[in-house]
């Protein structure tokens, strides 16, 4: 009875006492009045017992006021833990409603187990929990009563709470998390994450209650509870963690986050010296002989004992619930959190519009992690993200609910986008009009689709170009950072640029020119683009592709602190770190700390839909600025056609200086790509290469020329040798007809007649210029080669007069040569150099070396483009070059 009396003559359990329904401070008030009512009679017991022979047992008496006390007590702790915080653990138990016993804001009060001061009775031993303090026992789950006693107040806590309310972060380091094992249908709904059960994990968690408590301090609030349920410390777990443990227990209540340890105080070694600290605002349970545990003081002002003690009698734990209960309590649960975790597009978009400055960086909500929405940056902290998941792994949908977040947030002067893709395939055509939906991002400044390198690099120099034209107007301004600039200057347009570019490690492959200046401007972009404005992300499905860039340069990694990696995309994170290696679709790692281990986060994103996609596009097109124009699109794949192009179309014989146009550069917003042919020496053109092609670019640079005259200035002279080039030369007849100059289609029996004409100095003097256009050149070349009995003149001395002369007095060749060889031999021992304009078509790399001069070339044929060499200004370019309609379809048929 002595135990008894200590008890409640010390006991100032405010959370004993009060109606379910009523608040748990008056409740408490009303325990702490009974219990003092109790601790009057418990003296007077005492006093009774002192008057007795000691040790002679209890008195009937006393016995009975024991009982009637420990009666009392019960009926108080039912009262404070009402339903599931102290019913039974047994099957009817799974009748009671769920979400209704406890509320966020308010203390816990919950049942650990019970007490039998004195034989027959007992009552139930409550302390405070979430909301008020955390619990901590020292056996760990290996001991299955602990094993099953933490399933038991888990529960509680989950059935009490509303639902949605909870989320739990658990580790299991000694069972492979077969503790949690019961609770599986909250993990597999996503309300809970998996359990962790190594260190890194354990660190992980401890990072995730870390930043939560930091954010709350930063004022962000959160009306969820963060419940860190520890079943056994990992192997390896030491005092660092402990430290961490420690202060989370010191600033977790306040930003709703609560401890449930398993194992802790881990045992000391003997004649250890680094005990583990106690944990502040915790009622730690003690393993005592006869597998009871005797049980601290609760935190705060009512406490069990007036020295610390604790509870003076011990705890049989509670026997927690059969797996069954549990399961059934989870499913039910689950069920209604697979819905509220559930995620789609139309949940990343906001409520309205282009509501956000970017002066301070780009934020938008990216998925979810459990029911909370995920937010990420582009800012100070994290300027640029890298992105990793194998083929499939949903990409290209993550990419598109990011920038679709991001414009939907932020208006197009808030807001610029760069978008490139290197892979086959149509990620960025959702930003772009297409024949059956002609609305666009207004955001998308330049999208390449199935971009070159080449094109990859034009858009990394010119946000390069605007970067340093930012920080031009950052000195001229006189600050420092861009954000100052805007808040000084609003009138002045400069929007956060964001480049983002898809299977980035193309541009490194080759180990070429362009790999080298693509590391040097990404490194440029990487390093200097937080301070102006200009932010990257850069995507890979590959390992190598990732490594292809650590490789390349060291030091730009440390530039993108922000690592999302998908399914398979563990290449994107440290070594050490494999948290994605077991994501499904949809799922991602998020990691700000340039995935190191223990700094995961674990988040759904979700699918991007097209319906839902294309509502949003119209409705940001709707709201674009009225004239705003389209986005610059490349399109690898996309031929080039000269009346699809503008600068074409709009040619009149109003110009300065006459060019043939030849096809389309690869770069930002595809330049006309062309050669001017004037007086100057050199002003012919040749086509060389097999591609049918060839007579393409041979009509549309006559047909472009022939615009560029008024009608009847200019003369032609069309001698088509080859089949191959029937269709083309007839469509160049049809538009020198419709330009109104006179022609003539001539034979290769009478080239070398003409040729002679042409050679005459005086032949266009005065006259209309002229135009010899030969397709299949290579075809004369026989015919050329004999030399006249008379004159001993060749064909080959005539066509090279006329090279060499021909633009002074208004001559110009423009010929096809399917063969370098005989375009060489034709043009005779100074190597073709009177031929100034050169369009390479599917040359081999030394042939086009031979004729740039520079035998270490790097040009790589391929389908749909062509290399311009302009020898008057030493220019080379890649090139789409025009086709007609159709052309490249042969070519794919002759394949
Ligand atoms: N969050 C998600 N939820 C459901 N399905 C998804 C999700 N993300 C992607 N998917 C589906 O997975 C498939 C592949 O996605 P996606 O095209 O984005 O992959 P990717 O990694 O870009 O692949 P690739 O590199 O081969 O283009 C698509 O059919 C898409 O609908």
């Amino acid at each position: 009875m002595a135990t008894l009396g200590r008890v409640c003559a010390s006991s100032r359990v405010r959370w004993a006492g009060g109606r379910a329904l009523e608040s748990v401070a008056s409740a408490f008030g009303r325990a702490v009045a009974a219990h003092r009512e109790a601790v009057s009679h418990v003296e007077a017991a005492r006093a009774r017992l002192r008057d007795r022979s000691a040790g002679d047992g209890v008195s009937a008496q006393s016995r009975e006021e024991a009982q009637r006390f420990a009666a009392r007590m019960q009926r108080l702790a039912e009262g404070l833990t009402p339903g599931w915080l102290g019913c039974r653990l047994d099957g009817p138990a799974a009748d009671l409603p769920t979400g209704v016993d406890a509320a966020l804001g308010r203390p816990m009060p919950i049942r650990l187990g019970d007490t039998t001061p004195v034989a027959g009775s007992g009552f139930s031993v409550v302390a405070p929990f979430v909301g008020a303090g955390h619990l901590a026992i020292d056996s760990d789950a290996r001991d299955p009563a602990v094993a099953r006693w933490l399933r038991g107040v888990l529960l509680r806590v989950l059935a009490a709470l509303p639902e949605g309310v909870l989320q739990v972060a658990a580790v299991d380091g000694a069972t492979l998390g077969t503790v949690f094992g019961p609770f599986r249908e909250m993990v597999e709904a996503e309300a809970w994450p998996r359990p962790t059960i190594d260190l890194p994990g354990f660190q992980q968690v401890l990072a995730e209650a870390e930043e939560r408590i930091e954010r709350a301090q930063g004022g962000e609030s959160d009306p969820s509870v963060l419940l860190v349920c520890v079943a056994a410390m990992p192997e390896g777990a030491g005092r660092r963690e402990w430290s961490r443990l420690s202060a989370i227990a010191h600033a977790g209540p306040a930003a709703g986050v609560f401890l449930l340890l398993a194992g802790y105080p881990p045992p000391q070694h003997p004649g250890g010296l680094n005990a583990a600290p106690r944990l502040e605002g915790t009622t730690a349970l003690t393993a005592s002989n006869g597998g009871v545990f005797t049980v601290s003081d609760p935190p705060g002002q009512h406490r069990f004992s007036s020295d610390d003690s604790g509870l003076a009698v011990p705890v049989r734990l509670d026997a927690g619930p059969p797996d069954t209960l549990v399961e059934a309590v989870c499913r039910r649960l689950a069920k209604s959190a697979r819905v509220q975790t559930a995620t789609d597009f139309t949940m990343l978009m906001p409520n309205e519009i282009w509501q956000q400055s970017s002066i301070d960086g780009l934020r938008t909500v990216v998925g979810r992690e459990g029911r909370t929405e995920c937010v990420l940056a582009l800012d100070d902290a994290t300027p640029h993200w890298l992105v990793g998941g194998r083929t499939g792994s949903g990409k290209t949908v993550f990419l598109l609910d990011v920038l679709y977040g991001l414009a939907s947030r932020y208006s197009p002067d808030e807001l610029s986008l760069y978008l490139l893709d290197f892979k086959e395939g149509v990620s960025f055509a959702e930003f772009t009009p297409t024949v059956v939906d002609p609305s666009w991002i207004p955001h998308a400044h330049t999208v390449g689709i199935e971009s070159d390198r080449e094109y990859g690099l034009a858009v990394l120099r010119t946000l390069s170009r605007e970067m340093t034209r930012r920080a031009t107007e950052l000195k001229r301004a006189g600050v420092t950072k861009l954000a100052d600039l805007r808040t000084g200057r609003p009138d002045v347009a400069m929007p956060r640029l964001l480049a983002v570019i898809d299977e980035f490690h193309v541009l490194f492959e080759g180990n070429d020119v362009v790999a080298q200046q693509a590391v040097a401007l990404l490194e440029e972009l990487a390093r200097k683009g937080r301070s102006y404005g200009v932010h990257l992300i850069l995507a890979s499905q590959t390992i190598s592709g990732v490594e292809a860039l650590f490789t390349k340069t060291d030091s730009i990694f440390g530039q993108f602190p922000l690592r999302v990696a998908l399914a398979g995309g563990g290449g994107v994170l440290d070594q050490l770190n494999d948290g994605a290696d077991n994501l499904p679709i949809g799922g991602a790692v998020i990691n700000s700390a340039a995935g190191i281990p223990g700094a995961n986060r674990v988040i759904r994103f979700p699918n991007a839909d097209a319906g839902s996609v294309a509502t949003q596009r119209h409705l940001l097109w709707s709201a674009r600025r009225p004239g705003g124009a389209p986005p610059m699109v490349f399109a690898g794949y996309a031929e080039q056609h000269p009346d699809q192009d503008p600068t074409f179309v709009a040619l009149t014989p109003d110009v300065r200086r006459r060019r043939a146009l030849v096809g389309r550069t690869v770069a930002v917003g595809l330049p006309t790509a062309g050669f001017t042919l004037d007086a100057t020496p050199g002003s012919h053109l040749a086509v060389l290469g097999t591609s049918p092609v060839g007579a393409d670019v041979l009509y549309a640079a006559t047909a472009s020329l022939a615009r560029q005259y008024a009608p009847g200035t200019a003369r032609f002279l069309i001698a088509p040798l080859v089949a191959a080039a029937d269709e083309a030369s007839d469509a160049t007849v049809e538009a020198i007809a419709a330009a109104g100059h006179p022609y003539e289609t001539i034979s290769a029996a009478q080239l070398r007649a003409r040729l002679a004409e042409l050679a005459q100095p005086t032949a266009s003097d005065g006259g209309p210029t002229t135009h010899l256009v030969i397709f299949g050149a290579d075809v004369a070349s026989s015919l050329l080669a004999a030399s006249d009995p008379t004159t001993y003149r060749s064909g080959h001395d005539e066509l090279r007069d006329v090279l060499a002369n021909g633009p002074t007095h208004g001559v110009h060749l423009l010929g096809w040569w399917r063969s370098v060889s005989r375009f060489s031999s034709d043009l005779g021992p100074t190597g073709g150099n009177e031929v100034a304009c050169l369009v390479a078509l599917n040359l081999p790399s030394n042939e086009v070396g031979s004729l740039v001069g520079d035998y270490a070339s790097e040009w790589q044929s391929r389908p749909n483009r062509a290399l311009l060499i302009d020898r008057h200004d030493n220019r080379h370019a890649l090139i789409v070059p025009y086709v007609r309609p159709g052309t490249l379809d042969q070519i794919d048929e002759y394949a």
